[in-house]
């Protein structure tokens, strides 16, 4: 990664959505593309998402506790080899209650009951969707709505770097925020941003930290189902 003269600020970017640079280590990204890795493999791995329409999303895609396909969830790969959806372990989970609990502050909207321990029930995050980026791949402006909870939404990215655009409840189009989103950043959007439009309108190839080892982009996004 570049060593800059001045660490990229932790910024607010809508009230309840905060990007925090560098929050994952060199270590730990490494473990956490390792974990990747191996969720990536079939059965109920890596795979090509259609939409309705007759599309295709170009950013491929693996899903951990319940399997998101356009537009609801499942407990096996409805759209694929028909497998069960691979189970959502519990350091991720305390991974993602982690990151809410750093990104937002304390008492801010949609953030406190996110934060509690397992034995005091839910919610919990119990959905991973893991998306890798080659090449052209991108993701148009949409809202993440198919879950019964308003729980924050925790991601994570890893290799190459992005223009992550962040915009309004109301519609895909302007007023948005684009956000360089790096290898190792986290970004949280919650309270008033849960249903916010965001996309990935570019990656930007070559521009993974080198010890990493990927070619590419991974974003690793936490969800809560509420089910
Ligand atoms: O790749 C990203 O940073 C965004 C992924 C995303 O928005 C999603 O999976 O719903
Ligand atoms: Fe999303």
């Amino acid at each position: 990664m570049d060593a800059e003269l001045f660490p990229r600020p932790r910024t607010t970017i809508a009230p309840g959505a905060v990007h925090v640079p560098d929050w994952l280590d060199a270590r730990a990204q490494r473990e956490l593309l390792a974990a990747c890795r191996e969720w990536a493999v079939p059965p109920a791995g890596l795979r090509t998402v259609r939409t309705p329409g007759g599309g295709t999303m170009t950013a491929r895609q693996v899903c951990l506790g319940w399997h998101w396909y356009p537009y609801g969830y499942a407990r096996t790969v409805v759209d694929g080899d028909g497998t069960p959806v691979k189970p959502f372990p519990d350091w991720l989970g305390e991974l993602g209650r982690r990151a809410v609990r750093d990104a937002l502050e304390e008492g801010a909207p949609g953030t406190v009951p996110y934060d509690e321990a397992p034995a005091t029930g839910k919610p919990l995050y119990d959905i991973a969707l893991i998306n890798f980026y080659d090449g052209d791949a991108r993701m148009g402006m949409h809202r993440d709505s198919d879950e019964e909870s308003d729980a924050p939404v925790v991601s994570l990215s890893l290799g190459d770097s992005c223009v992550f655009r962040f915009g309004n409840t109301e519609s895909r189009a302007r007023p948005y925020t684009d956000v360089e989103l790096r290898s190792g950043d986290l970004f949280v959007f919650g309270g008033p941003s849960r249903l916010a439009y965001h996309g990935v309108p570019k990656v930007h190839p070559g521009t993974a930290p080198p010890e990493l080892g990927l070619a590419g982009r991974l974003n690793v996004t936490l969800r809560v189902s509420g089910r």
